[in-house]
């Protein structure tokens, strides 16, 4: 989808860690204007100092009235608020209301007893994120290749759907259009579950800690692999699984019937079931994409193990360097606590992967793609 042409004012509410990173996919092209509303002086400061936007203001009406796109970035208790201040407010005739909340259902559901003239509310939600949240750990690149839910109501003409699918397309995501309540089941079971029980682990984990150090000291790769998501932020967090409630109780019932099994497979010492539980996963994970190669910038990922040597990850970069092969992208997987273990490095041209495999292959590294 073609992004020239888009002149408009685009307003967001709540500048942290996704409407920071929509921030910074705008700021700057052709013909559009970013502001931010900031609701204290001291998140103002926060805002102006980062940089993502073209202009702050603490005025919720100076930043939507002529605004032609309004993102809701906002943790999710927020939403219906700033909704019902919008409703408020003589905004711009054809302006698009969206929001990027975790879940469809109750905003969808607030926004169709709204009233709105020639003002229309698309509900969103991109598919991308991390465990940190803020301003500060906003990026351009954060929803490169993900999917970007929208959850239009069947009153949504499509020219109206189709101008919000357009400027997303600076944020170089896959847009997918999904039922809400549709969304809030699925993204329930594969992103706020998974949530609650990487929080829980580690609780029960740090209690036993407050004994024995030694926990904290061994937890290694596989831990803090499953447990990455239980740093997220507390707020957002409350709001999300308030928000989808009913959902999470559901997924929790079957999740007490999968502790259930596994208890009672332990109890049996059922070797045989135990084999069958992790081919069974194993097989449905390695089928999920992985962040998806994709459509716009394909990235090819190679992984070099890394001996505990001080100065070698500069070293593999200044080899790649010399060799003037392009690095897009360097990151250290954790395995241990104390020394990097795995190191990916990513390119966006298959050539360069492939030649940064032999040169460091000859230098005698250990690389898997
Ligand atoms: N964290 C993630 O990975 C993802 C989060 N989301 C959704 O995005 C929304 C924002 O989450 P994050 O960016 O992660 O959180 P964040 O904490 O990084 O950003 C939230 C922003 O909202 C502002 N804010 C808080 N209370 C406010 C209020 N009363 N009025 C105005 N602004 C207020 C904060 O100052 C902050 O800038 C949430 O609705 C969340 O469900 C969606 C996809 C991924
Ligand atoms: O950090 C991660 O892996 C996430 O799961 C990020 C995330 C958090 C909330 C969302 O609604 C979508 C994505």
């Amino acid at each position: 989808m073609r992004t020239e042409g888009i002149n408009c004012k685009i307003a967001i509410f709540g500048v942290g860690l996704i409407g920071g990173s929509l921030a910074l996919c705008f700021k700057g092209k052709p013909g559009i204007e970013v502001v931010g509303y900031a609701h204290e002086p001291k998140i103002q400061e926060r805002y102006l100092k980062s940089g993502v936007l073209d202009h702050v203001t603490l005025s919720i009406e100076e930043a939507a009235v002529d605004a032609d796109f309004i993102f809701l970035s906002v943790p999710v208790g927020m939403l219906n608020y700033y909704l019902l201040e919008l409703n408020k407010l003589p905004l711009k005739k054809g302006c698009i209301i969206t929001d990027v909340g975790s879940t469809k259902a109750s905003i969808t559901a607030a926004a169709k007893t709204l009233d709105f003239q020639d003002v229309y509310f698309i509900g969103g939600h991109p598919m991308a994120g991390s465990e940190r949240s803020g301003v500060e750990a906003a990026s351009p690149l954060l929803f490169e290749n993900a999917y970007y839910v929208l959850t239009p109501q069947p009153e949504i003409k499509e020219d109206v759907y189709n101008k919000l699918h357009h400027l997303l397309s600076y944020t170089r995501a896959q847009v997918i259009r999904v039922e809400p309540e549709h969304h809030d089941d699925i993204v329930g079971a594969i992103s706020h579950l998974p949530h609650i029980i990487a929080v829980a682990l580690v609780n029960q984990i740090s209690s036993y800690n407050q004994n024995e150090p030694l926990y904290q000291l061994l937890a290694a790769g596989g831990f803090r692999d499953i447990t990455r998501i239980a740093s997220s932020d507390p707020v957002v967090w409350r709001d999300i699984l308030l928000s989808n409630r009913d959902v999470l109780l559901r997924l929790l019932r079957d999740w007490n019937k999968q502790v259930g099994q596994f208890t009672q497979v332990l109890e049996d010492s059922n070797g045989e079931a135990i084999e069958a539980a992790f081919r069974e996963a194993g097989s449905f994970r390695d089928q999920l994409p992985e962040r998806r190669k994709g459509i716009i910038n394909a990235l090819f990922d190679i992984y070099i193990d890394v001996p505990d040597t001080p100065g070698i990850i500069g070293r593999i970069a200044t080899e790649l360097g010399t060799a003037r092969i392009n690095l897009s992208n360097m990151q250290i997987i954790e395995s241990r606590e104390d020394v990097p273990g795995i190191l990916r490095l990513s390119f966006r041209q298959e050539e360069d992967m492939e030649r940064a495999i032999e040169l460091l292959t000859n230098l005698g590294y250990t690389v898997r793609s």
